[in-house]
């Protein structure tokens, strides 16, 4: 053998192994849910509450009150006015931070926050916070505000590049939270008026529960900084001020990965009568599939309102709709929203059980990223979130099972090869 061929097979032999290392070392180590839940309670039952409580973590607390804040027009101006109000603490994670025109506002009122003496810590993913100038970040830096970018890429730490936060958390002197869908960036600015302005949720809450977002924040802020934020000012005594039930709980890669995914098949697994669900990016995986379609086979009105032609990523699109046949078989009703990109992530069940917060429908949500959720169980409140999904249905185009079997050969082929993607999705 001549010593360029030598050279070529050693070289060969050493991309297989370094491919196949990372290949091995991005793979989960261990086992996600593979088998399908039993229905063994309704959603009323106290065997359910009892269940989300223990298996999920926090137990869900009295006492809550939730606002909702629909688009950019109600989401913030609430947002800002907690900042500007701010006492003692300020923190504050999200994955999108752009430097537009609401993220100035947002790094203008977090500084002069900063500026006055309260505690103000930002923690931004990463790649969400790309498109954030350095002199925005500088500014707030130099006003005292501890800012922190999770997860920077580094060749050293691939395994976690894909890990990202993908929590939607404000929570101001430990007594008022914000979660949803929201982030900061222009187009969620407006009342999903036309297509450059999305359309979204997000929650204004107060009561105990808050004390479970607050430390929900601290888990990526030690994880980052190693600094613990502890004491009155992050977590002050919280009396009742509402009369709902809720609880607030996390998942990450690191910890709990499978509290979401779980959640969510806990909640469709015992719905009676309807299953109302937002969902910004759909990808269901075969479990979720067979839960959804289990659902409506045995009687529970099944709707699912997902974006439409205006979504900012068109392979979810494609992937997405390449799953519907088995759950448009068994009667699920999927509808696409029409004027913008429906960015909602909200689930609505039996009229009773409401989960919201940055979690979308997919694998990405379910077992890659840091996912925060806040579960309300109170009537009243499911019955607002009824409203508002039954406006936005009215926006959204029914997929009937034949036209998704009359799909054009183009789409077939192209939703077969988005699917290939699923697990990244
Ligand atoms: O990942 P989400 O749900 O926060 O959405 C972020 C958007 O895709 C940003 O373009």
């Amino acid at each position: 053998m001549s010593t360029n061929k030598v050279g070529i097979s050693v070289i060969s032999c050493v991309l297989t192994l370094v491919v196949g290392f990372l290949a091995l070392n991005f793979m989960p180590s261990e086992k996600q849910i593979e088998t399908q839940l039993t229905r063994q309670y309704d959603i009323h039952d106290a065997q359910f509450r009892r269940s989300m409580g223990v298996l999920l973590g926090p137990p869900i607390i009295e006492g809550n009150k939730v606002d909702t804040l629909l688009n950019g027009n109600q989401i913030f101006p609430a947002m800002l006015a907690a900042i500007r109000g701010a006492e003692k603490t300020i923190t504050f994670e999200t994955y999108i931070y752009w430097s537009e025109t609401i993220g100035e506002e947002f790094s203008a009122a977090l500084a002069e926050r900063a500026r006055a003496g309260v505690k103000v810590h930002v923690m931004l993913d990463f790649i969400g916070s790309m498109k954030m100038n350095d002199e925005a970040m500088q500014k707030m830096r130099d006003a005292g505000v501890q800012l922190q970018r999770y997860h920077k890429p580094a060749w050293w730490k691939l395994a976690r590049l894909n890990n990202r936060t993908h929590r939607k958390l404000l929570i101001v002197d430990g007594k008022i939270g914000f979660t949803g869908g929201v982030g900061i960036a222009d187009q969620w600015r407006g009342n999903a008026a036309n297509d450059k302005e999305w359309r979204d949720t997000h929650f204004r809450v107060e009561g105990p529960v808050v004390g479970q977002m607050q430390a929900v924040f601290t888990d990526n802020w030690t994880k980052s900084t190693g600094v613990v934020l502890d004491g009155a000012p992050y977590f002050p005594p919280l009396k009742a001020v509402g009369s709902m039930p809720a609880q607030m709980f996390s998942s990450s890669p690191t910890g709990g990965s499978a509290s979401m995914h779980l959640m969510y098949l806990m909640a469709i697994t015992a719905a009676r009568t309807s299953i109302d669900m937002s969902a910004s990016y759909f990808v269901p995986d075969d479990l979720a599939i067979r839960a959804l379609a289990a659902a409506a086979k045995r009687g529970v009105k099944v709707r699912i309102i997902v974006p439409g032609k205006e979504i900012d990523a068109g392979i979810v699109r494609l992937a997405s709709r390449e799953r519907w046949g088995d759950m448009l078989k068994a009667g699920v009703e999927i509808a696409e929203y029409q004027p913008t990109m429906y960015h909602v992530k909200a689930l609505v069940v039996d009229a009773l059980m409401v989960s919201v917060g940055s979690t979308n429908f997919d694998n990405r949500s379910f077992s890659i990223n840091d996912e925060a959720n806040l579960n309300v169980l109170d009537p009243e409140f499911a019955r607002a979130q009824v409203h508002v999904f039954e406006n936005d249905w009215k926006k959204a185009r029914r997929m009937t099972l034949a036209a998704w079997n009359n799909r054009s050969w183009t789409e077939k082929i192209s939703g077969e090869f988005a699917s290939l993607f699923g697990s990244q999705l």
